[in-house]
């Protein structure tokens, strides 16, 4: 039997500093999210990093935790069963870091009795922070603990004509409402030298963004930063927004190496001091409201555009358990379902 496993990020136990810390453990070691030399990473990260941001994040968590828990597990939860009641084989629910494990996700599906999964990465952008180590970890549990259930990957989809329908309708209601002068697209950000290593053409890849709009480079299924850029393009387009009223940038930097420019923070302290005053903020790189979303845009964000003199600040949802965009989840499953029936028949 076939079934689907969901897989988003993943949040610490609760908001108690020691599951923070356990959770950022687990998340920074990752050799795909901080991608040096082992026992650089172990300095970097148990040397320094755990010793100060566990604190700082658990007041974060804190700040936008619900009474369910983590808005991220609790939308990812509602999303899977609006998944499940549109498809008639089982839909997991995994989390690449954090209590609700891969093994555990797949381990319920094969209980089930699914033989054949796929996975879907809740991450419309492809990023070797993101869709690649969910895939990796996905081939290594299987190979140590599954050998007979059959893995199939779905790429990242901001491609797809139904996604960007859905993310733009999303974001067209809101704005029929709002006044604004300024809609930002923004982005969680990765180091720059991420988007080198996922270049398959080894050196296209100029970091200034502008490689990112050419036509047709086979460098742009692993490229981050053209996928955020076309999706930003594409929401426009549908939309029919005009130019200079809307831009991409990117958020949640970490450390001091060069991550992807520009900065969300300060262009939000930019437009402010340029005299914007209405600015709309929407975050298509996450699926669910999460930490990033609901603290680091919707409270520091806005408290950044109030202190240079900016008015009305308003944050758009992510597509969270949004009926249509289950539904985008479900047409992707059901692709998959009728390739493997065509493949049957011929
Ligand atoms: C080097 C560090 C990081 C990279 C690279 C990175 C990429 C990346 N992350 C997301 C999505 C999310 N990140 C979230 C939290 C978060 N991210 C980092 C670091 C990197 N992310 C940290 C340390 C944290 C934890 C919080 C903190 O201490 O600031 C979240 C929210 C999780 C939650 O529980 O709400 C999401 C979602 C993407 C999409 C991405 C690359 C494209
Ligand atoms: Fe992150
Ligand atoms: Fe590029």
């Amino acid at each position: 039997m076939k079934g689907v496993l969901l897989v988003n990020l993943g949040s610490p136990d609760s908001t108690d500093p020691k599951d923070v810390k356990k959770y950022l453990d687990e998340f920074l070691m990752d050799p795909r999210v901080i991608d040096v030399p082992r026992w650089a990473r172990i300095l970097l990260v148990r040397g320094i990093i755990l010793n100060t941001r566990p604190k700082q994040s658990a007041k974060a968590y804190a700040k936008i935790w619900w009474e369910e828990g983590s808005p991220l597990i609790v939308l990812s939860e509602r999303l899977q069963k609006k998944v499940q009641s549109k498809l008639n084989i089982p839909v997991g629910l995994a989390m690449r870091y954090g209590s609700m494990t891969l093994k555990k996700g797949i381990q319920e599906l094969v209980d089930q009795g699914c033989t054949e999964i796929k996975t879907i990465p809740l991450y419309p952008q492809f990023a070797m922070a993101t869709t690649e180590t969910i895939d990796v970890k996905v081939d290594e549990i299987i190979a140590e603990h599954f050998p007979h259930v059959k893995i199939t990957r779905t790429a990242a989809f901001s491609k797809r004509e139904d996604y960007i329908k859905v993310l733009s309708e999303s974001i067209g209601e809101r704005l029929e409402n709002l006044d604004y002068e300024h809609l930002l697209f923004s982005y969680h950000g990765v180091p720059e030298r991420h988007i080198r290593k996922s270049d398959v053409t080894n050196g296209n890849c100029k970091m200034d963004g502008k490689c990112c709009f050419k036509k047709g480079s086979e460098q742009h299924e692993f490229c981050y930063r053209h996928q955020c850029e076309m999706t930003t393009v594409n929401v426009a387009k549908f939309l029919g927004l005009k130019n200079g009223t809307y831009s991409t940038t990117f958020q949640s930097r970490l450390g001091f190496d060069p991550w992807l420019q520009p900065y969300t923070d300060r262009t939000i302290e930019r437009m402010g001091k340029a005299g914007v005053k209405k600015m709309v903020v929407v975050t298509p790189a996450f699926v669910s409201d999460c930490l990033e979303t609901l603290e680091e845009i919707a409270m520091e964000g806005e408290e950044i555009f109030h202190e240079v003199g900016g008015k009305e600040f308003s944050v758009i949802p992510c597509l969270n358990d949004r009926d249509d965009f289950a539904q985008v989840l479900a047409n992707m499953v059901e692709e998959w379902r009728i390739v493997d029936v065509e493949t049957a028949i011929a």
